[in-house]
Order: C-alpha cells, then sequence, then structure tokens
C-alpha cells in the first residue's frame, strides 16, 4: 500500500481551478513581459496553458498527470537565459499575489519548480 499523498500544497494553491487562475493570470503577465514576451510569439497558448494547469497540479501534489513534453525538450533551441527564467518566476509570484496564495505556499511552489531550471535553461 502507498502512503497517503501530501497535497497540501495543491489544496493552498486552490486545487485544480485555483492551479488553472494562476497559470493563465501568469500568461496573461508573460503577454506585457517585454522581457520575454517574444519567446511565447508563436506558442499554441491553449495548449501551453493546459500542460502548465497539469504540471503544477502534479507539481503541487494533486490528482493529475502530465502529458506534456520533458522540459529539456520543450525548451530546446530557446537558449534561455537564466534572467528569462527568473523574469517567468517574478510573473508567477504576481499571479499568486492577485490570487492571494499565501507567501509560504508560493516558495513551496517555486521550490519544486527550482530543480527544473538547468532543463529549461542553455537549451
Ligand atoms: C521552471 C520553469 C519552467 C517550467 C516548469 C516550464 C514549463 C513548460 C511546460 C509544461 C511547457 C509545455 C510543454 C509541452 O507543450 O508539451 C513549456 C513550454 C514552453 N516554455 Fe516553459 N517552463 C519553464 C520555463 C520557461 C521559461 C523561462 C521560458 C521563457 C522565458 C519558457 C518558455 C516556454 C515556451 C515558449 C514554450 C512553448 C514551446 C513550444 O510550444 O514549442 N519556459 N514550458
Amino acid at each position: 500500500q502507498q502512503p497517503p499523498k501530501d497535497d497540501s500544497l495543491y489544496q493552498d494553491l486552490g486545487q485544480r481551478a485555483g492551479i488553472q487562475r494562476i497559470v493563465e493570470g501568469m500568461l496573461i503577465n508573460v503577454a506585457r513581459d517585454q522581457r520575454i514576451v517574444e519567446h511565447f510569439r508563436k506558442v499554441d497558448i491553449v495548449r501551453l496553458r493546459d500542460k502548465l494547469v497539469e504540471q503544477l497540479c502534479v507539481e503541487s501534489g494533486g490528482p493529475c498527470r502530465y502529458t506534456g513534453d520533458s522540459m529539456a525538450e520543450a525548451h530546446k533551441g530557446q537558449n534561455l537565459t537564466p534572467s528569462d527564467f527568473n523574469a517567468l518566476v517574478e510573473d508567477l509570484i504576481a499571479s499568486m499575489d492577485t490570487e492571494k496564495v499565501p507567501v509560504p505556499a508560493q516558495n513551496r511552489l517555486i521550490a519544486r519548480l527550482a530543480p527544473m531550471r538547468s532543463e529549461v535553461i542553455g537549451k
């Protein structure tokens, strides 16, 4: 038998609906973010939204499955920099602020994304 899964972060993010609002808010922030918006010009934004929601759901301990590409695959050829990465994280944090996600929960989510940094940057 599996130990019960810790889904407290998923709950703190407002479950699937809350995560969807966070992701959509982040993408709206990205659309206004001159530092990185160019990367997203030709992207299927609905697919990106859906894959991000799945991924944040999984990473926060929610009952979801991630069906997208690997992080290395998704960011291959983009040559993303540490500054690009930081800009996206700022846009995510601003969205979580708008959604009134408590700061400790924000920090837990960022901590779960941080290990992906090396798979995203410089590919
Ligand atoms: C921890 C940080 C990041 C995570 C968790 C993440 C997550 C994802 C996910 C789940 C996808 C969708 C993959 C798929 O379609 O199957 C994706 C695609 C994409 N990401 Fe990221 N990403 C991160 C950082 C970044 C950064 C810093 C940028 C640019 C500033 C970026 C730009 C993009 C773009 C443009 C796509 C679409 C690629 C395409 O459709 O060809 N990502 N990302």
